[in-house]
């Protein structure tokens, strides 16, 4: 399943619906608050629609996982599907209320290039200097026992997510830690993934000092928004386990001079809509569970990263559905001095 050619049509009111969607019969139909994420697959979506003519698809309208575009053969088709499903509680799709619009083909790109970046499966395809991804870096024994251990201990509840902190306490106000306020040494469950770290084939990767954890757990639909972990608090390698679910991962490289981030807010500026921007080198790969990434030199430095607000993640030709959770393991070193970096249009202490 890839990407859609059809797209919901702009309103033609200030804002607000359509005043007569009528006017534009088509014979695609966008259709929300339907989907895989809900639950509906696209051939029941396609078998329910297919009582008003020929389906000859059912595609995924966005990355949400709860829009759909069925394109019939015919507008005929479509419009009696509309006038019979739009608004309506619909039996055959679980009993879900259907807002339909009738759909226009998507302009060609760049347009289209902002809402789809192709999901690469390895650090290799993704090509960012200083990524590694192992898969497999732990074994699902030990997976279990590492999400027993956290589950056992109090989180900390943010919006949306909830975190534990070890070793420093990260303050998301000043994304930075206090080292001044040291938690104690890392915790011993988490010995056998600093031991396997140690052994990595990494050059020097028996040097590796980490005393920081960040324990995040994202339910279904939580992401993380686009940021560089602030370059004087931690120093050059960071390291994520992915736990219980997967997620995408994007990257996205800032224009010479565009990216800023604002120290009062902690936001990345330029970036209303982090879907939609533009100015900005773009690419993304897949997190199984048990997968160790290592951010490093440039991916560290240079590149934000940014976990999509996703139910479900388009990947190659499959749509993956985030798990009930996906817990992370955020490992790194807390930094002392100032970044002395290459990359100063990106770095703090040399801004
Ligand atoms: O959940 C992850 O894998 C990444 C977490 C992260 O980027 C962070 O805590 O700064
Ligand atoms: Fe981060």
């Amino acid at each position: 399943m890839g990407s859609t050619k059809f797209m919901r049509p702009k309103e033609e009111t200030n804002g607000g619906e359509a005043e007569n969607p009528r006017k534009l019969v088509s014979p695609n139909l966008y259709v929300a608050n339907c989907g895989p994420a809900v639950g509906l697959t696209y051939e029941a979506i396609s078998m329910a629609f297919s009582q008003f003519g020929e389906v000859r698809g059912v595609h995924a309208a966005d990355d949400s996982g709860t829009r759909v575009i069925v394109s019939f053969s015919s507008e005929g088709s479509a419009e009696s599907a509309f006038n019979a499903f739009n608004g309506r509680r619909c039996s055959q799709l679980a009993g879900r209320f259907l807002h339909i619009r009738y759909s226009v083909p998507r302009p060609s790109s760049p347009a289209r290039g902002h809402d789809f970046v192709d999901v690469s499966l390895t650090d290799e395809e993704l090509n960012i200097p200083g990524l590694h991804l192992f898969h497999d870096f732990i074994t699902p024994k030990e997976e279990k026992e590492l999400l027993a251990a956290v589950d056992s201990r109090p989180w900390i509840r943010l919006a949306k997510r909830r975190v534990q902190h070890y070793g420093y306490e990260f303050c998301y106000q000043t994304r930075n830690v206090d080292t001044t306020k040291f938690l104690g040494g890392l915790p011993s469950f988490v010995s056998p993934v600093l031991e396997r770290i140690l052994a990595s084939p990494l050059d020097d990767a028996a040097t590796i000092k980490l005393d920081q954890l960040t324990v995040n757990e994202y339910p279904p639909g939580v992401g993380l928004s686009p940021h560089i972990d602030t370059h004087s608090a931690f120093e050059d390698k960071i390291f994520s386990l992915s736990l219980a679910g997967p997620c995408i991962m994007e990257f996205r490289r800032y224009q010479e001079g565009i990216w800023q981030s604002d120290p009062a807010t902690s936001k990345i500026m330029h970036e209303e809509n982090p879907e939609s921007s533009t100015n900005f080198l773009r690419k993304a790969i897949y997190l199984p569970p048990r997968s160790m990434l290592l951010l490093s030199g440039e991916a560290r430095y240079a590149w934000n990263h940014y976990i999509p607000h996703h139910k479900v993640d388009n990947v190659k030709d499959s749509v993956i559905r985030r798990a009930s959770r996906r817990v992370s393991f955020t490992l790194r070193k807390v930094s002392t001095g100032p970044c002395c970096c290459e990359y100063g249009q990106y770095c703090d202490s040399q801004r």
